[in-house]
């Protein structure tokens, strides 16, 4: 929701942009504008995100449900103004036991250049079996979520480009035309679909009911829609709606339950018009005309002002539900929020955290290199200057065993020298003997 404000926020400044003569810059809090001096162009950018959307082309998925005969056909075919289903004859059901099956119908149809694919998923046989209606919501309910799981089991893939997207976007529920209330199969069905889909209440061939009647039974109908507060669809309204939105909000926001009527039969009324009506003794009802039933206000809400309304709320609200509890009953809470995150940009940003990693190892690898180089140097050289002084000790020691050993020899030298003069030759000698003689 609050990025959808966000979103209609901007939507609201380029708006205003696009239209002042001189474009305005609105600083982030919203508080002071900043004038441009020249045209910058992101004024055009509604225009941009305009023909991309055209382009690529909408797709819309709807699923029906209700008894047999109620005018599901009738309606969708009325709705998209095509024949999505062919002619038939209503099927009248006797097989007390007859069991649910979940029919798709899907077709591209085009109005002025703009194409939509639209998906019609039918639940034939609801509430038909008599004895067996309890359980009818379940098989509906599975295919709901069999498509929330479709979805989120590609959303987890790696890559996540090529999304195939089958969730429902709305669910119309065909409430019969009785005029008394809801019944307890409506209760059922209603209060468990609801927390899932964006389910649209309708009050099937209202033509069948006085006007009276039918808002009798609408009042009856919230009534008990409040009391068992079921969440049906509301068209939300925005704080920055314009006074003509927030009125046409509120107008749609008031008829529901629709009470509508389906024909995509032309008719020809007593003052000659041509319509999309049915015929009767007493007058003809015209589809298209809003005194007559609520068929414009629920095309308006479906088609022309809150399809994309519908999706987002699907995406953001209802799938996003499902997927958070989803995550955490399969123990994967650390990838609940992980959904915004853009694939593309995810392994970009996955790449260049690697590289700055590898980086940041390769650079941390080279000052433990260095460092070790630098401590190997230190201890050679710290040997190196211990063989020195080993080789300067053994020297000096040898110097002196050199200088000792030379002094001997000087002192021997002497002795011989002295050794040689004593002898009887010597003057000394011979003197001395002399003189004793
Ligand atoms: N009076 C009246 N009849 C309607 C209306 N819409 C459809 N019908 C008629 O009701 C019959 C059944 O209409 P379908 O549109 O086939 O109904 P369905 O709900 O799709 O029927 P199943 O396919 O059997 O589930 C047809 O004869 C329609 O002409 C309506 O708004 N008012």
């Amino acid at each position: 929701m609050a990025h959808h404000q966000h979103h209609l926020t901007c939507h609201a400044i380029l708006r205003a942009c696009a239209c002042v003569p001189t474009a305005f810059l609105f600083i982030a809090n919203g508080i002071t504008p900043i004038a441009l001096n020249n045209f910058v162009g992101f004024s055009n950018l509604p225009n941009q995100h305009h023909r991309r959307s055209v382009k690529r082309g909408f797709h819309f998925t709807v699923m029906v449900v209700g008894e047999s005969g109620l005018g599901k056909a009738t309606l969708i075919n009325t709705l998209f103004n095509s024949q999505l289903y062919p002619d038939r004859k209503p099927t009248i059901t006797t097989d007390l036991q007859s069991t649910l099956e979940i029919k798709q119908i899907s077709e591209e149809i085009v109005e002025q250049g703009v194409s939509l694919r639209l998906t019609v998923i039918d639940t034939p046989g609801f509430g038909d079996a008599i004895n067996n209606n309890e359980d009818s919501w379940k098989p509906i309910i599975a295919n709901v979520e069999a498509r929330y799981d479709s979805y989120l089991e590609q959303e987890l893939r790696l890559n996540r480009s090529q999304i195939v997207d089958n969730r429902i976007h709305a669910c119309l529920y065909f409430i019969p035309p009785t005029g008394h209330a809801l019944r307890q199969i409506d209760i059922e069905f209603m209060k468990r679909i609801a927390p899932r889909v964006n389910l649209v209440p309708i009050i099937a061939k209202s033509d069948t009911l006085t006007e009276e009647e039918v808002q009798v039974f609408k009042q009856r109908i919230m009534d008990d829609i409040t009391h068992h507060q079921i969440p049906v669809y509301h068209p939300p309204t925005y704080p920055d709606d314009d006074p003509e939105t927030l009125n046409e909000t509120r107008a749609i926001d008031s008829k529901i339950p629709f009470a509508v009527v389906g024909s995509t039969k032309e008719v020809t009324t007593p003052d000659g018009r041509k319509v999309r009506g049915r015929a009767y003794p007493w007058g003809v009802i015209e589809v298209d005309n809003e005194a007559h039933n609520d068929f414009v206000k629920l095309r308006q809400m479906l088609v022309r002002t809150h399809m994309e309304e519908l999706k987002l709320g699907t995406d953001q609200g209802l799938y996003e539900s499902y997927r958070t509890s989803k995550l955490r009953a399969m123990g994967r809470e650390q990838e609940i929020f992980s959904k915004e995150i853009n694939p593309a940009a995810s392994m970009e940003e996955q790449r260049l955290l690697h590289e700055q990693r590898l980086a940041k190892m390769e650079n941390d690898m080279k000052l433990v290199f260095q460092q070790k180089v630098q401590e190997k140097e230190a201890k050679l050289k710290q040997s190196e200057e211990e063989l020195y002084a080993r080789h300067r000790e053994m020297r000096d020691a040898l110097e002196r065993q050199r200088s000792e050993l030379e002094d001997k020899k000087r002192k021997l030298e002497g002795l011989i020298h002295n050794a040689g003069l004593n002898k009887p030759t010597t003057p000394e000698k011979s003197r001395k003997k002399g003189i004793f003689k």
